[in-house]
């Protein structure tokens, strides 16, 4: 398989407060020219300290390791939440050979994480205790491993809000479509992909079959994505660096103009691989319909329904059951 080399934007601009507007509008012009290209790029220089990302890795291997009985405590029997082991056929005659733990905060939350219907002081704020739309609530691992999560996503979260901020100028967006940009919360895929024998390299086939995400995904190493023809690459990753795609919703935002990334894992290894893919979703409440600055004529493009994302999500999470999974 061809290897691609993607674009790499060099962040750095936007964390020296020396950079001058050129060298920050420099970063601004590679970010949406990827988006509207290939819908992914390589993200280097974030800001996000080398020594968390490896400590919030090591978090997830130790997880992936913990003995199967020890894992499944943690199946809420949710799609986007707790533990789901690998080979488990979520649909007849489809198996997923990787595992992983998702994270998804509750669906009445507030764009902070926090359900309105809790006091932000109880223990219960970031972890209730009854279902929602999305079934069971998050199984977090240990105090520890949630922990190790809050302090990432703090950073992650500083990033988003700067590429955000840089796609916004870009798009020329006002204070309202800069409000769907601002009004998100997180989700989280935590995946482990076992090493394999010698017979399974050659033997294997997809592990984490194509698709295209929601919100967009960060963070991620050797990955398969294709371009608009048609054809697959192998994404040589950049060590350190985040790997960070436009998702279904930027696309819908921006009429089509960014690419929503079809992405897949093709794991050929003796050594297992994890990754954390961290979705960038709008609150529940916000629109997927097309920023008005980016349709002049006022109208969606045909075929698009206008929904909120809660909408768009449980009908999302109810067709990749069929598709994806
Ligand atoms: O494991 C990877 O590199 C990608 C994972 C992914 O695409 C996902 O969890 O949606
Ligand atoms: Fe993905």
């Amino acid at each position: 398989m061809t290897v691609l080399n993607l674009p790499v934007v060099d962040f750095g601009p936007y964390l020296d407060p020396n950079s001058t507007a050129e060298q920050r509008q420099a970063v601004d012009q590679a970010i949406d020219k990827a988006c509207r290209h290939l819908g992914i790029f390589i993200l280097k220089n974030h800001g996000v300290p080398d020594e968390l990302c490896n400590r919030m890795l090591d978090c997830i291997r130790r997880f992936i390791q913990l003995p199967d009985e020890e894992k499944r405590k943690y199946d809420v029997a949710s799609k986007v939440r707790g533990y789901v082991q690998s080979n488990q056929s979520l649909v007849e005659g489809l198996e997923l050979h990787y595992e992983n733990v998702g994270f998804y905060p509750p669906v009445n939350c507030l764009s902070n994480g926090l359900s309105p219907t809790i006091d932000p002081a109880s223990p219960n704020a970031r972890l209730p205790t009854s279902p929602d739309a999305l079934g069971m609530p998050d199984a977090w691992p240990s105090d520890e491993f949630r922990a190790q999560t809050d302090e990432y996503l703090e950073h992650i979260l500083q990033l988003k809000n700067r590429v955000h901020a840089s796609i916004a100028t870009s798009l020329g967006l006002g204070a309202s479509s800069r409000k769907r940009f601002d009004d998100t919360i997180f989700a989280l895929a935590f995946n482990g992909y076992q090493g394999l024998t010698e017979s399974e390299v050659s033997n294997g086939g997809t592990n984490l079959p194509e698709h295209e995400d929601p919100g967009s995904d960060s963070d991620s190493t050797s990955l398969q994505v294709q371009d608009r023809d048609g054809k697959w690459y192998d994404v040589q990753p950049i060590p350190g660096a985040f790997v960070v795609n436009v998702g279904i919703i930027l696309n819908r935002w921006t009429a089509g103009q960014y690419h929503a990334t079809l992405h897949r894992v093709v794991h050929r290894s003796k050594k297992p691989r994890i990754s954390a893919a961290v979705f960038v979703d709008p609150s529940f409440e916000t629109s997927v319909a097309p920023l008005p600055e980016l349709t002049p004529a006022g109208k969606s493009p045909a075929g698009q329904k206008e929904e909120t994302f809660a909408e768009f999500f449980l009908d999302w999470i109810g067709e990749t059951s069929e598709s994806k999974y």
